[in-house]
Protein backbone atom coordinates (compact mmCIF):
# COMPACT_ATOMS: atom_id res chain seq x y z
CA UNK A 1 0.00 0.00 0.00
CA UNK A 2 1.89 2.95 -1.18
CA UNK A 3 0.75 5.30 1.29
CA UNK A 4 2.21 2.57 4.23
CA UNK A 5 5.93 3.50 2.85
CA UNK A 6 5.23 6.70 2.16
CA UNK A 7 4.76 7.21 6.40
CA UNK A 8 7.69 5.35 6.64
CA UNK A 9 6.20 3.55 9.80
CA UNK A 10 2.89 1.73 9.68
CA UNK A 11 0.39 4.48 9.41
CA UNK A 12 -1.96 2.34 11.53
CA UNK A 13 0.15 2.38 14.71
CA UNK A 14 -3.09 3.30 16.36
CA UNK A 15 -3.83 -0.67 16.86
CA UNK A 16 -0.54 -1.44 17.89
CA UNK A 17 0.95 -2.52 20.91
CA UNK A 18 2.88 -0.09 22.37
CA UNK A 19 0.13 2.89 22.59
CA UNK A 20 -0.78 5.53 25.45
CA UNK A 21 -2.43 6.70 27.50
CA UNK A 22 -2.45 3.82 29.87
CA UNK A 23 -3.29 3.37 33.48
CA UNK A 24 -0.53 3.56 35.90
CA UNK A 25 -1.01 0.72 38.32
CA UNK A 26 1.36 1.96 40.80
CA UNK A 27 2.30 -1.75 42.53
CA UNK A 28 3.60 -2.57 39.28
CA UNK A 29 6.16 0.32 38.88
CA UNK A 30 9.91 -0.30 39.02
CA UNK A 31 11.36 2.01 41.19
CA UNK A 32 14.49 3.22 39.12
CA UNK A 33 17.10 4.95 40.97
CA UNK A 34 19.11 6.20 38.13
CA UNK A 35 16.05 8.23 36.76
CA UNK A 36 17.33 11.70 37.19
CA UNK A 37 15.56 15.04 37.54
CA UNK A 38 13.78 16.28 34.27
CA UNK A 39 15.37 19.74 33.63
CA UNK A 40 14.00 22.22 31.33
CA UNK A 41 16.00 24.92 30.12
CA UNK A 42 14.63 28.23 28.28
CA UNK A 43 10.91 28.06 29.93
CA UNK A 44 10.76 31.31 30.81
CA UNK A 45 9.99 33.75 28.39
CA UNK A 46 9.76 37.38 28.13
CA UNK A 47 6.14 39.14 27.83
CA UNK A 48 7.38 40.29 24.41
CA UNK A 49 7.41 36.99 23.01
CA UNK A 50 3.84 36.19 21.33
CA UNK A 51 2.61 32.65 21.04
CA UNK A 52 -0.14 31.27 19.05
CA UNK A 53 -3.07 29.92 20.96
CA UNK A 54 -5.24 27.42 18.73
CA UNK A 55 -8.58 25.89 19.09
CA UNK A 56 -7.83 22.98 16.66
CA UNK A 57 -10.88 21.52 17.13
CA UNK A 58 -9.65 18.51 19.24
CA UNK A 59 -8.05 20.74 22.05
CA UNK A 60 -6.56 24.10 22.69
CA UNK A 61 -3.03 24.42 21.40
CA UNK A 62 0.13 26.80 22.47
CA UNK A 63 3.02 26.80 19.97
CA UNK A 64 6.20 26.72 21.64
CA UNK A 65 9.39 28.36 20.38
CA UNK A 66 11.96 25.66 20.09
CA UNK A 67 13.99 27.38 22.17
CA UNK A 68 12.47 25.55 25.13
CA UNK A 69 14.47 21.99 25.70
CA UNK A 70 14.31 19.36 27.93
CA UNK A 71 18.30 19.05 29.61
CA UNK A 72 18.19 16.78 31.69
CA UNK A 73 16.22 13.26 32.36
CA UNK A 74 16.21 12.15 29.28
CA UNK A 75 19.59 10.45 27.74
CA UNK A 76 18.73 13.24 24.70
CA UNK A 77 18.26 16.56 24.26
CA UNK A 78 14.64 17.42 23.26
CA UNK A 79 13.19 20.58 22.00
CA UNK A 80 9.67 22.26 22.62
CA UNK A 81 6.88 22.01 20.04
CA UNK A 82 3.72 22.63 21.34
CA UNK A 83 1.29 22.60 24.99
CA UNK A 84 -2.27 21.27 24.86
CA UNK A 85 -5.00 19.97 27.20
CA UNK A 86 -7.07 17.49 28.18
CA UNK A 87 -10.47 17.88 29.87
CA UNK A 88 -13.74 16.37 30.96
CA UNK A 89 -17.30 17.89 31.36
CA UNK A 90 -19.68 18.32 33.50
CA UNK A 91 -20.45 14.81 33.74
CA UNK A 92 -16.62 13.61 34.94
CA UNK A 93 -13.27 14.18 34.77
CA UNK A 94 -10.77 14.18 31.72
CA UNK A 95 -7.18 13.34 31.77
CA UNK A 96 -5.28 10.84 29.79
CA UNK A 97 -3.90 9.00 31.66
CA UNK A 98 -5.06 7.33 35.19
CA UNK A 99 -3.26 6.40 37.93
CA UNK A 100 -4.41 3.22 40.38
CA UNK A 101 -7.53 3.63 38.01
CA UNK A 102 -8.39 7.20 39.06
CA UNK A 103 -8.90 9.41 36.08
CA UNK A 104 -7.85 13.45 37.50
CA UNK A 105 -9.82 16.38 36.32
CA UNK A 106 -7.74 17.28 33.41
CA UNK A 107 -3.86 17.05 31.86
CA UNK A 108 -1.44 18.91 30.34
CA UNK A 109 0.94 17.84 27.34
CA UNK A 110 3.93 19.64 26.80
CA UNK A 111 5.37 17.98 23.31
CA UNK A 112 9.40 17.91 22.52
CA UNK A 113 11.06 16.31 20.02
CA UNK A 114 14.68 14.78 19.88
CA UNK A 115 17.69 16.95 18.52
CA UNK A 116 18.74 14.70 16.91
CA UNK A 117 16.78 14.80 13.89
CA UNK A 118 16.32 18.15 11.77
CA UNK A 119 12.85 18.60 11.96
CA UNK A 120 9.64 17.72 14.43
CA UNK A 121 8.25 15.41 11.46
CA UNK A 122 11.46 13.90 10.46
CA UNK A 123 11.50 12.88 14.77
CA UNK A 124 8.39 11.91 15.19
CA UNK A 125 8.55 8.47 13.14
CA UNK A 126 11.50 7.91 14.92
CA UNK A 127 11.39 5.58 18.43
CA UNK A 128 13.34 8.42 20.26
CA UNK A 129 11.85 11.03 18.53
CA UNK A 130 9.47 12.53 21.15
CA UNK A 131 9.27 13.65 24.59
CA UNK A 132 5.95 14.41 26.07
CA UNK A 133 5.65 16.00 29.45
CA UNK A 134 2.52 15.27 31.32
CA UNK A 135 0.90 16.38 34.16
CA UNK A 136 -2.84 15.87 36.19
CA UNK A 137 -4.95 19.13 36.65
CA UNK A 138 -6.79 19.18 39.66
CA UNK A 139 -9.30 21.55 41.35
CA UNK A 140 -8.14 23.21 44.40
CA UNK A 141 -9.01 26.89 46.46
CA UNK A 142 -6.89 28.80 44.48
CA UNK A 143 -6.63 30.11 41.27
CA UNK A 144 -3.77 29.67 39.43
CA UNK A 145 -1.74 32.19 37.75
CA UNK A 146 0.22 30.31 35.31
CA UNK A 147 -2.75 28.66 33.82
CA UNK A 148 -4.83 31.74 33.84
CA UNK A 149 -1.94 32.90 31.11
CA UNK A 150 -3.71 30.44 28.94
CA UNK A 151 -7.52 30.18 30.27
CA UNK A 152 -7.95 33.69 30.10
CA UNK A 153 -7.70 34.05 25.89
CA UNK A 154 -10.48 31.16 25.57
CA UNK A 155 -13.19 33.06 24.93
CA UNK A 156 -11.51 34.83 21.91
CA UNK A 157 -11.01 31.31 20.22
CA UNK A 158 -14.39 29.38 21.09
CA UNK A 159 -14.41 29.00 17.68
CA UNK A 160 -12.35 25.74 15.51
CA UNK A 161 -9.44 27.49 13.91
CA UNK A 162 -9.58 30.78 15.61
CA UNK A 163 -5.94 31.53 17.52
CA UNK A 164 -5.06 34.48 19.00
CA UNK A 165 -1.56 35.71 20.20
CA UNK A 166 -0.19 35.22 23.76
CA UNK A 167 2.28 37.00 25.74
CA UNK A 168 5.50 35.12 26.85
CA UNK A 169 5.80 34.08 30.59
CA UNK A 170 7.06 30.97 32.56
CA UNK A 171 5.86 27.96 30.84
CA UNK A 172 7.93 26.00 33.32
CA UNK A 173 5.04 27.88 35.68
CA UNK A 174 1.96 24.86 33.86
CA UNK A 175 4.61 22.37 35.62
CA UNK A 176 4.62 20.78 39.01
CA UNK A 177 7.84 22.11 40.87
CA UNK A 178 9.47 19.07 41.96
CA UNK A 179 10.37 17.71 38.42
CA UNK A 180 11.79 14.88 40.46
CA UNK A 181 9.13 12.56 40.88
CA UNK A 182 7.75 10.66 38.17
CA UNK A 183 6.46 8.00 35.62
CA UNK A 184 8.61 7.10 32.76
CA UNK A 185 7.72 4.46 29.85
CA UNK A 186 7.39 4.35 26.12
CA UNK A 187 4.55 4.80 24.73
CA UNK A 188 2.40 6.94 21.78
CA UNK A 189 1.02 10.05 20.07
CA UNK A 190 -2.44 9.33 22.12
CA UNK A 191 -4.56 10.88 18.71
CA UNK A 192 -4.04 9.87 14.91
CA UNK A 193 -1.21 9.14 13.53
CA UNK A 194 -0.58 7.41 17.03
CA UNK A 195 3.01 6.76 16.27
CA UNK A 196 4.90 4.30 18.88
CA UNK A 197 7.10 7.17 19.24
CA UNK A 198 6.92 8.90 22.36
CA UNK A 199 9.13 8.58 25.80
CA UNK A 200 6.51 9.60 28.32
CA UNK A 201 6.93 11.46 31.17
CA UNK A 202 3.78 11.66 33.43
CA UNK A 203 4.97 13.89 36.97
CA UNK A 204 3.50 12.74 40.23
CA UNK A 205 2.79 16.12 42.03
CA UNK A 206 -0.49 17.12 40.35
CA UNK A 207 -1.43 21.21 39.47
CA UNK A 208 -4.03 23.19 41.34
CA UNK A 209 -6.35 24.99 39.46
CA UNK A 210 -9.42 26.74 40.57
CA UNK A 211 -13.06 24.90 39.96
CA UNK A 212 -13.91 28.05 37.49
CA UNK A 213 -10.74 27.61 35.56
CA UNK A 214 -10.77 23.66 35.05
CA UNK A 215 -14.56 24.38 33.27
CA UNK A 216 -13.19 27.07 31.15
CA UNK A 217 -11.84 24.98 28.73
CA UNK A 218 -15.44 23.72 27.98
CA UNK A 219 -16.20 27.23 26.49
CA UNK A 220 -14.64 26.15 23.43
CA UNK A 221 -16.34 24.49 20.37
CA UNK A 222 -15.75 22.25 17.15
CA UNK A 223 -16.93 23.12 13.70
CA UNK A 224 -20.43 21.30 14.64
CA UNK A 225 -20.68 24.04 16.59
CA UNK A 226 -20.37 21.01 19.85
CA UNK A 227 -19.09 21.91 22.87
CA UNK A 228 -15.31 20.53 22.86
CA UNK A 229 -14.87 18.30 25.67
CA UNK A 230 -14.25 14.35 26.96
CA UNK A 231 -10.87 14.65 24.53
CA UNK A 232 -9.28 11.75 26.42
CA UNK A 233 -8.21 8.78 24.77
CA UNK A 234 -9.50 5.20 26.78
CA UNK A 235 -6.05 3.38 28.44
CA UNK A 236 -4.24 1.18 26.19
CA UNK A 237 -2.97 -2.45 26.77
CA UNK A 238 0.10 -2.59 28.06
CA UNK A 239 1.12 -5.81 26.24
CA UNK A 240 3.88 -6.53 28.60
CA UNK A 241 5.15 -2.87 28.80
CA UNK A 242 6.68 -1.96 32.48
CA UNK A 243 6.69 1.47 33.78
CA UNK A 244 9.60 3.42 36.10
CA UNK A 245 9.02 4.83 38.54
CA UNK A 246 11.94 7.94 40.03
CA UNK A 247 10.76 7.36 43.35
CA UNK A 248 9.72 4.84 45.81
N1 LIG B 1 -1.71 13.74 23.19
S1 LIG B 1 -1.04 14.05 21.78
O1 LIG B 1 0.19 14.74 21.96
O2 LIG B 1 -0.94 12.83 21.02
C1 LIG B 1 -2.14 15.09 20.90
C2 LIG B 1 -3.51 14.87 20.97
F1 LIG B 1 -4.02 13.86 21.71
C3 LIG B 1 -4.40 15.67 20.27
F2 LIG B 1 -5.73 15.42 20.31
C4 LIG B 1 -3.93 16.72 19.49
S2 LIG B 1 -5.05 17.70 18.53
C5 LIG B 1 -5.49 16.58 17.21
C6 LIG B 1 -4.39 16.50 16.16
C7 LIG B 1 -4.16 17.84 15.53
C8 LIG B 1 -5.18 18.42 14.80
C9 LIG B 1 -4.96 19.69 14.23
C10 LIG B 1 -3.74 20.35 14.42
C11 LIG B 1 -3.52 21.71 13.84
O3 LIG B 1 -4.48 22.27 13.27
O4 LIG B 1 -2.38 22.21 14.01
C12 LIG B 1 -2.72 19.74 15.19
C13 LIG B 1 -2.94 18.47 15.73
C14 LIG B 1 -2.57 16.97 19.43
F3 LIG B 1 -2.14 18.00 18.69
C15 LIG B 1 -1.67 16.18 20.12
N2 LIG B 1 -0.31 16.40 19.99
C16 LIG B 1 0.26 16.39 18.66
C17 LIG B 1 -0.02 15.03 18.00
C18 LIG B 1 -0.59 15.15 16.59
C19 LIG B 1 0.39 15.18 15.47
C20 LIG B 1 1.70 15.87 15.66
C21 LIG B 1 1.64 17.28 16.28
C22 LIG B 1 2.31 17.43 17.64
C23 LIG B 1 1.74 16.63 18.74
ZN1 LIG C 1 -2.09 15.13 24.52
Amino acid sequence: VPDREHWGVDYLDCGGNVQSPINIDTAKTIFSPQLRPIQLSGYSLPANEKLRLRNNGHTVLLELPESLAITGGYAQQYRAVQLHLHWGSLSGPGSEHTVDGRRFAAEIHVVHYNTKYDTFKEAMVHPDGLAVLGAFLEVGPRENPYYQEILEHLHKIQEEGEEVLVSGFNIAGLLPTNLKLYFHYNGSLTTPPCYQTVKWTVFNQTMMLSHEQVCQSSDLRNDDNKPLQNNFRMVQDMHGRRVLASFQ
